[in-house]
């Protein structure tokens, strides 16, 4: 439904090119939920921007179904852009108009006879359960309402393609879990396409197929969203994956974590492994025990869901001979345990040094 060739982007800052999107080729099919995720700053609001043309790429080339975004004349374009809806982290809704006369807006610009209006506004109104409202001003509605009016004014001319620009960001968590979960139906309603621009992993974690791990305006990482935080290939979306993981260790123990490699690794190290499929129902950690006599002091555990499928993760500490570690380590990879070493703890006298 989605596909980009090679699409690049340079601003020019202060006379000085400042290439953002550097060769994104993205291919999403018809129906996905697609994630993208970076750092402030990797160029995903460019991207997105980019897949409407709101931004015209540097080079490259986007497709939208069928038709080549980057091939079509102005008229074209606009005509192209009623079946690409997009809504924004701020909502960017008319405060002069009421909440139906926003919804009704797009339909206005593509020439919709006002019967029809109404009757679409009204099934709109319906849909995000603000019925209620269609007279009340964006200022007297809450963020998520406000939302809810941007999704059904992105709907209003039955868009193939949902684009969502960091939609849940200025919501509070219970707000984004209603917000996640009208976008889930109306997806799986309408087989809508949609691409979510996020620094929220919980928002990709949720609702996601795919995700792409955007990086410098380069696609480092692509794939099925289970696979990408059950087994991040990269630094970078192991740093995603792991958000908060530090901040869940007792504050005594993070104190004197140092990274694995560094010097003075002779204390006791901490791994995070994480458990998927069959290897979850197994006695790991005890034949850990056993077999090569560590000792293991388990520190943080937590289960996650991606799209419903479960996975544990699990922080401990583990302590033995260097060569029983890496022989234990080994047995992990074999039983296909994704494991990675956090750090080694260092004795309180020496991190008090
Ligand atoms: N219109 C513009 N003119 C010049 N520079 C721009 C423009 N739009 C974006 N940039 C620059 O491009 C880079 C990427 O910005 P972009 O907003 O795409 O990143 P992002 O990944 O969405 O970041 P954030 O999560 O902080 O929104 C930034 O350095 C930004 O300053």
């Amino acid at each position: 439904m989605i596909r980009t060739q090679a699409l690049t982007k340079t601003f020019t800052v202060a006379s000085r090119p400042l290439e953002v999107l550097k060769g994104v080729s993205l291919s999403i099919d018809a129906g996905a939920i697609h994630g993208i995720i970076g750092r402030s700053g990797a160029g995903k609001s460019t991207l997105v921007r980019c897949l409407n043309l709101l931004e015209r790429p540097t080079s490259g080339q986007v497709w939208v179904g069928d038709e080549e975004l980057t091939a079509l004349d102005p008229a074209g374009l606009r005509a192209a852009r009623h079946r690409i809806g997009m809504i924004f982290q701020h909502f960017n809704l008319w405060s002069s108009r009421t909440v139906a006369d926003n919804i009704a807006l797009p339909l206005e610009l593509s020439g919709w006879a006002r019967p029809e209006r109404r009757r679409r506004v009204a099934e709109l109104l319906d849909l995000v359960g603000l019925a209620d409202k269609a007279n009340a001003y964006p200022s007297a509605l809450s963020g998520g309402q406000k939302q809810r009016v941007g999704i059904a004014r992105a709907l209003a001319t039955r868009p193939s393609v949902l684009l969502c620009d960091e939609a849940t960001s200025a919501l509070d968590p219970e707000t984004t879990q209603a917000i996640l979960e009208l976008l889930r139906t109306i997806n799986r309603t309408f087989k809508l396409t949609m691409v979510l621009i996020t620094h929220e992993m919980a928002v990709v974690r949720t609702l996601a197929d795919r995700v792409s791990v955007l990086d410098q305006g380069s696609v480092i990482e692509e794939g099925r969203t289970f696979e990408v935080f059950t087994r991040p290939r990269t630094a970078l979306t192991r740093s995603f994956v792991n958000e908060g993981l530090e901040h869940d260790l007792p504050p005594d123990l993070r104190a004197r974590l140092r990274p694995a490699g560094s010097e003075g690794n002779t204390g006791p190290e901490v791994w995070h492994i994480t458990f998927t499929g069959p290897a979850a129902n197994t006695p790991v950690m005890s034949e850990l025990v056993q077999r090569f006599g560590l000792s293991l002091n388990i520190l943080h555990g937590r289960i996650e869901t991606i799209q419903d499928k479960p996975f544990g993760q699990l922080v401990v500490e583990a302590d033995g001979p260097p060569a029983a570690r890496a022989a234990a380590l080994a047995a992990l990879s074999h039983k296909n345990l994704s494991t990675e070493v956090l750090g080694h703890v260092i004795a309180p006298a020496h991190a008090a040094a």
